[in-house]
């Protein structure tokens, strides 16, 4: 729910650095139960969700053995309305669950992403799922053109092309770059990496909503 404030855009709304540390903490720990579930059976199921649980039980009584002076990834903001925006992205927010997150590491003409896939997102065994390449995909192809195009775009075309499967449970590397700027349409591609080699290649089309009249 947006709450209504006078703050300055991008200032650091009024949660704690601890609680948004304790927050982006708990997103990891239902990450880590997500993938204990599908790995862990039987009699050692209870006592794998009880060390869980017990992680954030721990955090929640005692907020500094998460690390004093670690910084949250992705805090809330006020946005240019002066509303709380979460940062609910499903690739790369710390603060979502979902996400992997998958982590940008260089940012510019071409931007490169590294991210290890556990078993939540396995399709043939230990592999990721092919839809899943596809929205690591997207992802990565629209950050490329936010970068490089002041316009805000969305996906209007995606194409993938699945060479070699991607693994999980190790580190992949997913590059994507600008190929042409035609007015609102920009065109982009790139690729998920694993060991230096491509295991998927994807282009596709951003397009810049026509201008309200
Ligand atoms: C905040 C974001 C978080 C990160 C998100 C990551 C990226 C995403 O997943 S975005 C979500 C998924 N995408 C969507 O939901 C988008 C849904 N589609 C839309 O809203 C609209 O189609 C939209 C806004 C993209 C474009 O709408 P609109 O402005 O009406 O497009 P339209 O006028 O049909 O086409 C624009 C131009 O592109 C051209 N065009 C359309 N498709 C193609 C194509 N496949 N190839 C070449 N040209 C094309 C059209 O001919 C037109 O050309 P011209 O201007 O010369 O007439």
């Amino acid at each position: 729910m947006a709450e209504a404030s006078t703050a300055p855009p991008d200032q650091r709304v009024p949660e704690s650095i601890q609680h948004s540390v304790l927050a982006e903490f708990a997103a990891g720990v239902c990450r880590d139960i997500a993938g204990g579930l599908l790995s862990t059976t039987g009699d050692d199921l209870v006592p794998f969700l009880e060390r869980e649980v017990g992680r954030l039980r721990q955090a929640l009584e005692d907020p500094f053995a998460l690390g004093e002076g670690s910084e949250p990834r992705h805090p809330p903001v006020f946005d240019r309305r002066g509303r709380i925006a979460v940062a609910t992205n499903p690739v790369v927010s710390h603060r979502n669950a979902i996400a992997p997150p998958m982590k940008l590491v260089r940012s510019g003409d071409e931007c490169e992403f590294t991210v290890e896939l556990p078993l939540q997102y396995q399709g043939p065994p230990s592999k990721l799922h092919g839809g899943y390449s596809a929205v690591l995909l997207d992802e990565a192809l629209w950050k490329a053109v936010r970068v490089n195009v002041s316009a805000i775009s969305f996906t209007r075309e995606l194409t993938i092309g699945y060479e070699r499967p991607v693994p999980l449970f190790e580190p992949v590397t997913v590059l994507a770059r600008v190929t042409e700027v035609d007015g609102r349409k920009t065109f982009a591609e790139g690729e998920i990496l694993a060991g230096g080699e491509v295991c998927s290649r994807a282009h596709g089309l951003w397009i810049s909503p026509r201008p309200r009249e």
